[in-house]
């Protein structure tokens, strides 16, 4: 019988920066969630990120990136009546954060308006947050995702499941309530594990048939009701893949906006190298397999997509670097090369 250990994990030493206004702005944040007035305010003196069904709007940066581009809220007023709508929409958008010199910062979905005047007035561009993931800098795609996450479960929210009644947001976008049945939503994230596994000297990679051509990640699957993360990880590696997990270490976690929003807990897990043939689930995946260190580190070096020249064999590449499956890989990496 296989084993099933836990691997005791040298817990992360996170060390944050001391000295800043860091407790008071989390709490300047929650008063606005609770304060329908306080939030007005704060929007009227805050900056908006708008997006166009779901795009977050980009502006060109040095060096061929893109960065996200903010607006002052009375700006945006204008360019809403400009476009012959009215101003008091502004107040659709959503609080998701503060910056570090106490700017509130917003969100606004204007896709009922067209999208290239908006463009054209505003001097930016709505990119597909997945292209952007390729665009924006490491630190800014959090900020969007976020963004994009809170207005997609308020446009998918509207409706009580309870009384069909329509539900109202608060001024913030942090509850939506049915005043007829009273039931009070919550932006929800569904919990997603996620793990690379390896056997020792390789690592395991797998492919959906709907990710972007020749890209490999790790394998990943949603938690069932009442599964502990341990539970899904040993039951989604025997699914997709037909191999038996024998022991796992917790790496770290992501907050992903997709399909609708994801809450990613990383591990990484081995498997007896003696029993390591893979049996692919091929209605989860459309293809899965062993990848040698030196296949993952030339991986690593290659930045984008890359082409594959005249036609020859595809070469396969990794999600970009800022996402969890990137960073469980160099993770791997680091660990396989210490000490050589
Ligand atoms: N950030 C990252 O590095 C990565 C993120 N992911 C994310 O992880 C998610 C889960 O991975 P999958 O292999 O697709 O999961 P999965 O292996 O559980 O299969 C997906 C299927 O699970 C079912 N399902 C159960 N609960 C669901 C829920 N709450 N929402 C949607 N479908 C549900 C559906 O039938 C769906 O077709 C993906 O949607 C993807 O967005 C996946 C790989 C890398
Ligand atoms: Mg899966």
């Amino acid at each position: 019988m296989l084993r099933w250990l836990r691997c005791l994990h040298r817990p992360r030493l996170v060390i944050w920066r001391s000295g800043s206004s860091y407790v008071a702005r989390m709490r300047y944040l929650v008063k606005l969630k609770g304060d329908d007035e306080a939030c007005s305010a704060a929007l009227r003196a805050g900056r908006l990120f708008l997006y166009h069904k779901l795009r977050p709007l980009l502006m060109r940066a040095e060096g061929g990136r893109h960065r996200p581009l903010d607006m002052k809220t009375t700006d945006v007023e204008a360019l809403l009546e400009k476009l012959g709508q009215q101003k008091e929409r502004v107040r659709e958008s959503v609080l998701v954060g503060c910056t570090e010199t106490w700017v509130p910062q917003f969100c606004l979905d204007v896709g009922t308006l067209e999208k290239c005047a908006v463009e054209r007035l505003c001097g930016g561009e709505f990119v597909d947050l997945r292209k952007a993931f390729f665009l924006l800098r490491g630190h800014d795609v959090p900020h969007m995702a976020r963004g994009r996450a809170l207005l997609h479960w308020h446009q998918t929210h509207g409706f009580c499941s309870a009384s069909g009644e329509p539900t109202v947001k608060n001024q913030a976008g942090s509850q939506r309530v049915c005043q007829g049945s009273g039931h009070t939503y919550y932006p929800q994230m569904a919990p997603v594990l996620i793990v690379l596994v390896s056997d020792g000297s390789r690592c395991l990679l797998g492919r959906q048939a709907a990710f972007p051509r020749d890209m490999y990640s790790a394998l990943a699957g949603f938690c069932d009701m009442g599964e502990t993360m341990e539970e899904t990880l040993r039951r989604e590696v025997a699914e997709e893949v037909g191999l038996e997990v024998e022991t796992f270490q917790f790496a770290s976690t992501q907050h992903w906006p997709y399909p609708q929003s994801s809450f990613m807990l990383a591990c990484h897990a081995t498997v007896n190298p003696q029993r390591c043939q893979v049996s692919v689930d091929k209605v989860e995946l459309e293809d899965a397999r062993w990848f040698t260190l030196e296949e993952i580190q030339e991986a690593l070096r290659r930045a984008s997509a890359p082409q594959a020249p005249g036609g020859g064999p595809p070469v396969f590449w990794l999600p970009p670097s800022f996402t969890i499956a990137h960073q469980l890989v160099q993770e791997w990496v680091r660990q396989q090369t210490a000490g050589v």
